[in-house]
């Protein structure tokens, strides 16, 4: 059975995958101190409560913290007796490599997506992550990153707004009533909330102008269904892509050993 972890600047996911469908996901906050023990009790209680009872014999690891990995590394060594795969490391091969400036250290997200992408979908997409980042990657025809646009995500938007300005307190962000505010909160979710709006389709439109083609919009982040709601900014909504990459992944580095 394969565990899945995409760990990401704010949250890490777990996903027990049986080959066919995923068993379980849990998610928790990424902390880099956290040790391999620490993570074994978290797991082991959480399948023990929903009666997962599998064997884990390989670990899969997408990270965008690279301190992170050395005690998800130990985990599977010490508790899965297997050396895990982890995105972005050259033992671990991608279906299609990017093609990016020498030198570009691709989030292994970024890469992860494009491979989940690329499976359900064929090439030339965008594919908009909504995490501690807003990432839109493009996926070339044959399955290629080559490239995108990082943006300051949702949250990071609001709270830098609350970290710079005394009098800006800590908001969620919700869709607000109108787009004038008549206090400080909506206001502020106001700005964040259209001008994010606009920002999603300001940059999808170029990038299709940019490449002269049409291309499939895909959006994952729990993020993407709030602004979905209000305009069709994508074309479609896949809120288990990165984990489906993850699947992907594995499966080629199978596949080819
Ligand atoms: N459905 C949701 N509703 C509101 N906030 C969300 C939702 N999903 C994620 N978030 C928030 O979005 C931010 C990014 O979360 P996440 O997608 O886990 O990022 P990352 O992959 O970078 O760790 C976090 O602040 C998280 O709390
Ligand atoms: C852009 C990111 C910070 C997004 O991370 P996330 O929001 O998923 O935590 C991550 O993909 C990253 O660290 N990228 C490295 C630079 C690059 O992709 O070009
Ligand atoms: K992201």
């Amino acid at each position: 059975m394969l565990l899945a972890i995409d760990c990401g600047n704010t949250n890490t996911v777990f996903a027990i995958w049986d080959g066919d469908q995923f068993l379980a996901t849990w998610r928790t906050s990424t902390e880099w101190q956290r040790t391999a023990d620490q993570y074994y009790v978290w797991l082991t209680t959480l399948m023990r409560l929903q009666n997962v009872d599998v064997t884990i014999d390989a670990v899969i690891i997408s990270s965008t913290v690279p301190r992170v990995v050395f005690n998800l590394r130990v985990l599977a060594d010490r508790y899965f007796n297997c050396r895990p795969l982890v995105v972005g490391k050259p033992d671990c091969a991608l279906p299609v490599a990017p093609r990016v400036d020498i030198g570009t250290q691709v989030g292994p997200d970024r890469l992860v997506n494009t491979a989940g992408a690329f499976d359900r979908h064929g090439g030339n997409l965008i594919v908009v992550d909504f995490g501690t980042a807003t990432t839109f990657d493009v996926v070339e025809k044959d399955g290629a990153y080559v490239g995108g646009v990082i943006a300051p995500g949702v949250n990071l938007s609001l709270e830098a707004l609350h970290n710079a300005a005394a009098a800006l307190p800590h908001v969620d962000i919700t869709k607000p009533q109108s787009v004038v505010g008549t206090n400080t909160v909506a206001c502020m979710q106001s700005g964040v909330f259209w001008g994010y709006i606009g920002l999603v389709r300001e940059i999808c439109a170029r990038i299709k102008a940019e490449r002269g083609s049409d291309m499939l919009v895909i959006a994952t982040g729990g993020l993407a269904a709030l602004f979905q709601q209000t305009e069709t900014l994508f074309d479609v909504f896949e809120d288990d892509l990165t984990m489906h990459g993850l699947t992907v992944i594995y499966r080629h580095n199978k596949e080819i050993a």
